[in-house]
């Protein structure tokens, strides 16, 4: 009888076949936590039938777990443990702590990290279960794939680090932050301001400690440079060519990476690129484009000094403020606005449950929730967006959403109709 879960287990053998064969045609390695196993998924992202093939694997492998625990099993298999080991291991530096390919003993990995062998056997036997390290003898430790790569990427050992010492530590607070600031919309009254007993906004906590700050940059980093991301969203985005030899202001555009790549597919094309001091003084623009692309210290909660651009264009900002904010900044900008002038956002758009796949949603459910554990603000749907102008001013009118196919920030635009 086709029973739910055999209608799961049908699907998952069918697509496990589907991603085996293309590997083993490929002559690609399958997936193994090996020492020697793949790091990455080994599909390219042009392979899209593949990839979703895969997809498909990690939705239905999650569901069917799901389904066979039961709902009560299945509400008592998470537990608050869940990252413990993976912050003591990059807390003290475990992965570190001896040669991959060599084995160890729980005692010399407590001599060469500072913690006690009793611990050190329970957080590497809680991390083995999980996959990390394996224990091929019993008391004998040796790295697998996933622990090699704590121990060799430094960029994965910082978002490990940064999730659990910076953003878990937050999200564990968040509640009560809300009991304490409960309708709050600012950014330094949250869970991570009550975990690090400050009050101060993440970015401005992290000043006073340069080694967090340089781990949690890696860490959004690693996260931005993954498949998505890529400038090329931001060429094809807008219809930058109609601008013609127009100026387009990039607020809050850090190094100037996406007014750079504007400005190189736009030849007549002017950009200024906003930003704070230390970011814009530590900026180098490309001897080719300083013509056209300079940069200017600026605040984005005052008001906006260039005025009449033909584009307004704020890549990743908004996300980071709520909705109080967020309207200030685009009211900081309408003294600026001629007539016709854009407002372009490239950024987050929350789809609608159920349009990705479930492993998908659940990420960007979750960034929509760290938005709130670090900042008080939140990922917003199309409708959210619409909102956000016209309560900021009723003569920016919406134009519309797109999302880029591939691209993980979409586009909303918003056209000046005042008088100017
Ligand atoms: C998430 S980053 C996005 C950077 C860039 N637009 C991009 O797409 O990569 C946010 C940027 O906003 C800048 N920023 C934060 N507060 C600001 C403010 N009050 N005024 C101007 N820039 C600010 C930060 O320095 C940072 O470069």
């Amino acid at each position: 009888m086709a029973t739910e879960i055999m209608e799961l287990a049908t699907r998952i053998a069918e697509n496990t076949a589907r991603v085996n064969e293309y590997l083993l045609n490929q002559n690609l390695p399958t997936p193994s936590f090996d020492v020697e196993g793949p790091l990455d998924t080994m599909i390219p992202k042009h392979e899209v039938e593949v990839e979703s093939a895969r997809v498909a694997i990690i939705d239905d492998t999650l569901k069917l777990r799901r389904l066979v625990l039961g709902p009560r099993e299945y509400l008592m298999s998470y537990t608050h443990d869940e990252l413990i080991s993976q912050q003591a291991i990059t807390r003290y530096r475990i992965a570190h702590s001896f040669p991959v390919g060599q084995q160890t003993s729980f005692a010399d990995i407590a001599t060469a990290t500072g913690l006690n062998s009793n611990l050190v056997r329970r957080f590497i036997r809680h991390a083995v279960i999980k996959d990390i390290f394996m224990e091929p003898e019993s008391g004998i430790v040796a790295h697998n794939a996933v622990s090699r790569l704590l121990a060799e990427d430094q960029v994965v050992h910082d978002w490990v680090g940064a999730s659990t010492d910076d953003l878990w530590q937050a999200a564990a607070q968040t509640c009560n932050a809300l009991d304490k600031w409960s309708t709050s919309q600012e950014p330094h009254e949250t869970g991570f301001a009550l975990a690090n007993n400050t009050d101060q906004p993440i970015y401005s906590e992290f000043l006073r400690f340069p080694e967090r700050a340089r781990r949690f940059g890696s860490a959004m980093q690693a996260f931005t440079q993954g498949t998505g991301f890529e400038l090329t969203h931001v060429i094809s985005g807008f219809p930058w060519g109609d601008l013609g030899k127009g100026t387009i202001v990039d607020v809050g555009g850090s190094q100037g990476f996406a007014s750079f790549a504007i400005a190189r597919e736009f030849p007549a094309l002017s950009c200024v690129v906003q930003d704070l001091e230390p970011v814009v003084s530590a900026a180098v623009t490309p001897p080719e484009l300083s013509n056209r692309v300079k940069f200017m210290t600026h605040d984005f909660l005052a008001e906006q000094s260039v005025v009449g651009a033909d584009v307004y264009f704020f890549r990743w900002i908004f996300h980071n403020w709520s909705d109080k904010y967020s309207i200030q900044i685009l009211r900081n900008h309408i003294p600026a606005l001629k007539k016709g002038a854009k407002i372009v956002i490239n950024d987050n758009i929350l789809p609608q449950p159920g349009s990705l796949s479930q492993w998908q949603e659940d990420r960007l459910r979750s960034m929509d929730l760290t938005m709130t554990e670090i900042q008080n603000s939140y990922e917003r749907e199309v409708d959210d967006w619409a909102k956000l102008f016209a309560q900021a001013d009723p003569r920016l009118k919406f134009l519309g959403a797109k999302q880029p196919s591939g691209s993980n920030l979409g586009f909303l635009i918003a056209e000046w109709n005042g008088d100017q």
